[in-house]
């Protein structure tokens, strides 16, 4: 099946600095990729070029089977979020959402009613009264109302709230059902591993990884904090199965423990605990994790 999305070395430089380099990516139909990074990795200068907004310095790319430069006919089978909304107008909610459903070539207001109502949008606002988080919504609803083949988002969850994250993720897992490809950026880990199939990693301008969620989830790496009532000594610890980092100050152990916990909570139980704290690395830390680890495994296909 032809990809949706295929970059080749697609490279962007903005004057001297790296914007993006050498990136090959390849995104299935009907599949959910999440493109994650830290700030300034390269994730909207991918958006970006993918939608033609700026042109590669070198490589290729091709969306829907077209050139974005060329391919004009295929940006209405496209919805797309923007990282930043200038929307700022004095008009209704629903009038721009309805001209932007003209410009799609016809949306029933039912289905925008209905995702308005998903995310509690008060369509007879204007828009320039809406705060952060509801312009999102606003965002959001554009590019889902038209059922395109292929949604495009740039970091859709920011400024929503823990509910409207989950009802955006629901979103998403039926698009996928009905067979629509997503390309989403993100910063965070956790909700990309709720929705997408695959995640890519984007780090200084470079892809670094790309790896099936189901990997990712496998190798949960967790920093571990014990606090015992007596001191202990790192000695107890290091030996354990995938137990490392391990540093004891006094009644304290920290470590970071990657899959399984259960030969540390072995060791642990020798001792009195009096408290326990367990937290999920950041992105960097399980994306360092993979990517010295299991660099055969995980460049980029
Ligand atoms: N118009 C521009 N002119 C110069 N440098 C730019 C421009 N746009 C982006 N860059 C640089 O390119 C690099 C990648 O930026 P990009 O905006 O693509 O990152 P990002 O992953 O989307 O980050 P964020 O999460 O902060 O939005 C950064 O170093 C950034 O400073």
């Amino acid at each position: 099946m032809t990809a949706v999305i295929e970059a080749e070395g697609l490279t962007k430089y903005y004057g001297p600095r790296r914007g993006l380099e050498d990136v090959d990516l390849s995104v299935a139909p009907g599949e959910v990729f999440g493109y994650l990074g830290p700030n300034g990795a390269g994730k909207t200068t991918t958006i970006r070029l993918l939608l033609d907004f700026i042109r590669p310095t070198r490589g290729r790319v091709s969306v829907l089977g077209e050139n974005p430069r060329t391919g004009v006919a295929a940006r209405r089978r496209i919805g797309y979020l923007p990282g930043e909304l200038m929307f700022e107008g004095r008009e209704k909610v629903r009038d721009l959402l309805t001209f932007f459903a003209d410009a799609r070539g016809g949306v029933p207001a039912r289905r925008i009613q209905d995702l308005a109502e998903r995310f509690e949008l008060d369509l007879s606002r204007t828009i320039r009264s809406l705060s952060k988080g509801n312009k999102q919504k606003v965002g959001l609803v554009q590019a889902f109302m038209h059922e395109p083949e292929l949604l495009i988002l740039d970091e859709p969850t920011s400024g929503l709230d823990p509910l409207m994250q989950q009802e955006f993720l629901d979103m998403v897992r039926a698009a996928r059902i009905a067979g629509q490809t997503v390309f989403m950026s993100s910063h965070v880990l956790a909700e990309v591993q709720q929705a997408a199939d695959r995640v890519g990693i984007v780090r200084a301008g470079r892809l670094v990884a790309v790896e099936k969620v189901e990997s990712l989830g496998k190798r949960a790496v967790r920093r571990v904090e014990v606090h015992f009532a007596t001191p202990v000594v790192a000695a107890d610890f290091v030996d354990l199965r995938g137990v490392s980092d391990v540093h004891v100050e006094g009644t304290v152990l920290r470590c970071t423990v990657d899959g399984q916990l259960d030969a540390l909570v072995k060791a642990l139980a020798q001792h009195t605990v009096v408290d326990l704290i367990s937290a999920e690395p950041d992105l960097e830390e399980t994306f360092l994790g993979y990517y010295y680890d299991n660099e055969e495994s995980s460049r980029v296909a």
